[in-house]
């Protein structure tokens, strides 16, 4: 294969015409390594007779210059998937900082999160949505399930995110919701954690059957050129229309939801499985006062809600210590995000059975 050929696949094209795959010739755990050219070729026969993605090339990147309205592009794009499979590690990393919660804890995002990204012409709108619940059906995930609804309406594209050689009930249900009209991408996220990637040929195979997606994507939210290479197959998706947001916006949420998020974020990472994932987090306080000290002061006070006095036990540790460090990582990112000196008070209540009851998920700020 030409290096120009391997520049302008780059892990993506469409996916009609489907014709046989080509087997395996290396594994590797970066789709941009040449030695994993089989996934190009595998890629590039799934639609003989047009030609893949042309990539911005962001080395040779012209002069930053200004683009009057008439000449933007502007767009929403839905990242939808299943809990888990990384739709808030694909938005953070588009974005360039962090707007969205991760965790290894399935059911982490529950809110509709806007990401902006502005390059060149281009302004990116990603709207990041909670993974979509089929198995329990309380008050709590019939709010998220309709949050991906609202999200999947009105958008000039979707990200479709699976574990790439996975396809599961869960998946299915939520390819089921889409409306036909709307380009879909199949991105194939985690590639890095497929051992064996011959495997991947034929499940993309059986994945072109199931919907007539627009391209396909094998990539690793975690690997910068991955991320990188989405823009340039998103950007042709979007409409020649004036930016929505500033250039330099980053997200449309604000500071006080950006802090329950955080508190959110490490309430998770530090109690890992133990805590159900009903657990909240709803800000009491969120002052700013002015300080010649440190130019920006801000004063917060959360409550963690959980569902039970065992819970509480759990959250605040031997001797509070896990509390502890919740609040001071918090602390510490939210000084960063904020730009500010933060004094942070974080206090845990038990509210049993919020998340069936749907006036208190209302008032706990899920829609
Ligand atoms: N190895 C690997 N891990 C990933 C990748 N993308 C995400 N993860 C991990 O997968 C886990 C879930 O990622 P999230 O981004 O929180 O997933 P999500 O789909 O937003 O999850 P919900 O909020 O539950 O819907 C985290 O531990 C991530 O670090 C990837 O490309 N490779």
């Amino acid at each position: 294969m030409t290096d120009a050929a391997k520049k302008k696949i780059a892990g993506t094209v469409g996916a009609s015409n489907a014709k046989a795959l080509k087997g395996p010739k290396a594994v590797s755990t970066d789709i941009s390594d040449p030695s994993l050219d089989y996934i190009s070729e595998m890629l590039a026969a799934a639609k003989p007779g047009s030609a893949p993605t042309v990539m911005r090339d962001e080395e040779s990147a012209e002069p930053a210059r200004v683009y009057a309205p008439e000449e933007q592009r502007c767009g929403l794009i839905a990242i939808v998937g299943k809990p888990n499979v990384g739709k808030s590690t694909l938005m953070n990393a588009l974005v360039g900082q962090k707007v969205s919660i991760t965790s290894r804890k399935a059911q982490t995002t529950r809110h509709r999160i806007t990401g902006i990204r502005t390059k060149d012409d281009t302004q990116f709108v990603f709207v990041d949505t909670p993974g979509f619940q089929t198995k329990h059906s309380t008050a709590l995930n019939k709010s998220l399930n309709k949050t991906v609804l609202g999200a999947i309406g009105d958008v000039d594209l979707i990200l479709f995110v699976v574990e790439a050689g996975s396809f599961t009930p869960a998946d299915a249900k939520v390819l089921s919701l889409f409306k036909p009209g709307i380009p879909t991408l199949l991105i194939a996220n985690k590639l890095d954690t497929v051992g064996r990637r011959h495997e991947v040929a034929p499940w993309l195979k059986d994945m072109q059957e199931r919907h007539p997606f627009a391209e396909f994507v094998p990539m690793s939210a975690k690997n910068k050129k991955d991320v990188e290479r989405m823009f340039g197959i998103c950007s042709k998706y979007l409409p020649q229309q004036e930016w929505f947001y500033g250039e330099d916006e980053l997200t449309d949420r604000s500071e006080k939801f950006l802090a329950s998020e955080t508190l959110r974020e490490k309430l998770f990472r530090f109690t890992g499985d133990e805590l159900p994932y009903t657990s909240t987090v709803v800000i009491d306080k969120f002052e700013e006062e002015p300080s010649p000290k440190f130019g920006r002061f801000m004063r917060i006070a959360a409550t963690i809600v959980v569902e039970r006095d065992g819970h509480k036990a759990m959250v605040i540790g031997q001797g509070g210590e896990r509390l502890k460090r919740i609040s001071t990582e918090t602390r510490q990112d939210l000084e960063k995000i904020l730009d500010a000196k933060v004094f942070l008070e974080v206090w845990v209540k038990v509210k049993s059975g919020w998340a069936d009851d749907e006036a208190r998920v209302k008032s706990f700020g899920y829609e």
